[in-house]
């Protein structure tokens, strides 16, 4: 690995003012301009934010693909070629939001895969467990199972985000200890049954916040992060890379 990739997932936040007042600091921000950084606007502000980042070494990742990969009929899709198109680097697959809102499938997500690594798009793949599968111990099963899509992208350049599902937005980050774990077993399984290789990146997310990044980031097997409520802020996001740039 070489060095911690920090992602700011957006959600469903921002508007015009708002995201270029936060992109300006970012910007001015020594720590993020040190750090490898990329930040998921809505798909609305993706042309705005590429503007904004010209010129800048923060990346651009959109949040979601459309699993069709050719233009055509597909009202509301936004096609991997689009994104590619307009700028971005990274796009996020199989975020459990995705997942539970949008009854994303695994056949859905192996296509979105596909499509994203074919318009030359770096896939963020996110992967994680319920606080129920956490409890029944099957979270190394299920996330064996949501991994096993990746089996078709063997050589192809991804990265893969563990997000325990209870963590997220609940202020619930998971100790390093469960983080290594986790993320120990992910490298392992894609190392040996994927065709990964040894520089596959695994981030963290769930709750990163300035105050508990420095003890995420010291584990070794962690990649970088997935930041979402905090990544809004620039103090905080600011503070989040700066530890990253410190692990480096
Ligand atoms: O879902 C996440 C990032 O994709 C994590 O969100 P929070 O950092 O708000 O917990």
């Amino acid at each position: 690995m070489t060095g911690k990739l920090v992602i700011g997932n957006w959600k469903m936040n921002g508007r015009l003012a708002a995201n270029l007042a936060l992109i300006d600091a970012l910007r001015a921000d020594a720590a993020v301009q040190a750090a490898q950084v990329a930040v998921a606007p809505p798909f609305a502000y993706l042309g705005q934010a590429a503007a904004l980042l010209a010129g800048s070494n923060i990346a651009l990742a959109a949040q979601d693909v459309s699993a069709f990969d050719k233009d055509g009929a597909y009202t509301g899709e936004v096609s991997a070629a689009m994104l590619a198109d307009v700028g971005c680097r990274y796009v996020l697959i199989g975020h459990s939001e995705r997942r539970q809102y949008f009854a994303e499938d695994h056949a859905l997500l192996a296509r979105k895969l596909q499509a994203a690594v074919a318009a030359g798009l770096i896939p963020v793949y996110c992967v994680g467990e319920t606080l129920a599968e956490r409890e029944a111990d099957a979270y190394k099963a299920v996330i064996a199972e949501q991994l096993a899509v990746l089996g078709a992208l063997a050589g192809r350049d991804y990265v893969v985000a563990y997000e325990p599902v209870w963590a997220i937005g609940t202020g619930k980050v998971a100790s390093v200890e469960q983080i290594d774990d986790v993320h120990q077993y992910i490298r392992a399984t894609l190392l040996q049954c994927h065709g990964a290789s040894d520089s596959i990146r695994v981030l963290y997310g769930g709750s990163v916040k300035a105050d508990n990044a420095d003890a995420i980031f010291s584990l070794q097997s962690v990649g970088g992060a997935l930041v979402g409520g905090a990544s809004l802020d620039v103090e905080s996001f600011g503070r989040i890379c700066q530890a990253a740039k410190k692990t480096v």
